[in-house]
């Protein structure tokens, strides 16, 4: 018989008692969760958070790799997977003109609203959500799903893990663009409202000095005026030339503290284009694979993992004529169920 590298359920009042015990064993999800080998996964074919076509293939792309059958054959979870790749056509209006400089803005927030439901419930039932992209826009819905379901069931915030090339905390004064996959974090702090996302509420909130960024390199003067203002905290692509990733990712730990549950958000960009090439905003001078996987595996580490999103896997841009997989393709998938084994354990020995 297969042996499970999971301890046994745990409920929420032994959590305290038995987390010194937990962190020293190998394999455990969550000691926010109430059963540790439980994900719920979330596909979510969306590209309307920016301009170019083909990152709604991405999480067809991650699962036809084999990730959630990685995660359930070689790391012994149960996967709760519905099947569906969510384009949510049934809410994305025909017609979705520009307002106060959001493109799209009418699909973005009915996609992330039906999204947080997702996640929600998977949270609200005591399974890791894992959350399969689609652009970055994506994340608004994930992370207050959690968020909600986390201060319901713990009375607590969630402290989010923001990895990536950019800082994507542009209000729509700000932002150049346009796009909304720009904007999610300053939707999730709170620092930009707007009635078009009158669905998120304080409740599904992230406090900003629960957030931090690693591997930022490509930042929007308006983003750092945000960044500074706010008192944010961000670990760029120079403090991991400066300090190392180890240093780094236990800085970034130490900063939102020990008693909180985490999501980490990883934009597959944050990796370099060597590594990761197929993605709409590549920035060169980016995370190599083991810093990507280092951050992934100290996440896990902490015991406290309760969410997660893979974003920004564009299986199309790169592809040739009548989609062969290329190298780019073939890597940049490659690297993106990658680090999603390892935010959930793989590299434990
Ligand atoms: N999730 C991403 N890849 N975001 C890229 C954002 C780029 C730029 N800062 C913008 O607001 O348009
Ligand atoms: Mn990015
Ligand atoms: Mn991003």
């Amino acid at each position: 018989m297969h042996e499970t590298r999971h301890s046994s359920p745990l409920s929420l009042e032994d959590t305290q008692a038995t987390a010194a015990v937990i962190m020293s064993d190998t394999l455990v999800a969550s000691r926010f969760l109430p059963s540790n080998d439980h994900i719920g996964v979330t596909a979510v074919a969306f590209s309307g958070g920016q301009g170019k076509a083909g990152v709604d293939a991405g999480p067809d792309s991650l699962i036809k790799a084999g990730l959630l059958k990685q995660l359930k054959d070689d790391l012994a979870y149960r996967i709760d997977y519905d099947g569906i790749v969510n384009t949510y056509a049934d809410v994305i209006p025909e017609s979705d003109p520009t307002v106060d400089n959001m493109k799209r803005p009418r699909a973005c927030s009915a996609v992330n609203q039906r999204l947080h439901e997702q996640t929600y419930a998977h949270a609200k039932d005591g399974r890791l959500a894992l959350t399969l992209g689609g652009d970055h826009s994506i994340a608004i819905g994930s992370i207050s799903g959690v968020a909600r379901a986390i201060r319901e069931r713990l009375n607590k915030p969630l402290a989010v893990i923001w990895v990536d090339a950019h800082a994507d905390i542009n209000t729509f004064e700000t932002s150049d663009s346009g796009n909304v996959h720009g904007m999610p974090v300053a939707f999730l702090t709170g620092l930009c409202k707007h009635d078009i996302f009158s669905w998120l509420k304080e409740e599904h909130m992230i406090p900003s000095s629960k957030l931090v960024y690693i591997g930022l390199r490509d930042v929007d003067s308006g983003e750092k005026k945000i960044l500074r203002e706010n008192k944010i905290k961000a670990f760029s692509m120079h403090d991991i030339d400066r300090h190392g990733i180890g240093r780094v990712v236990d800085m970034a730990l130490e900063y939102i503290g020990d008693d909180i549950p985490i999501h980490l958000s990883f934009d597959v960009d944050a990796l370099d284009p060597a590594h990761a090439p197929s993605t709409g905003t590549p920035v060169r001078g980016g995370l190599t694979l083991r810093e990507g996987d280092f951050i992934c595996e100290a996440v896990h580490e902490t015991g406290r993992l309760v969410s997660m999103d893979l974003v920004e896997v564009n299986p199309k841009l790169l592809a040739k004529e009548g989609n062969a997989d290329t190298w780019e393709v073939a890597e940049t998938v490659r690297a993106g169920c990658s680090l999603v084994r390892c935010a959930l354990g793989e590299s434990l020995l």
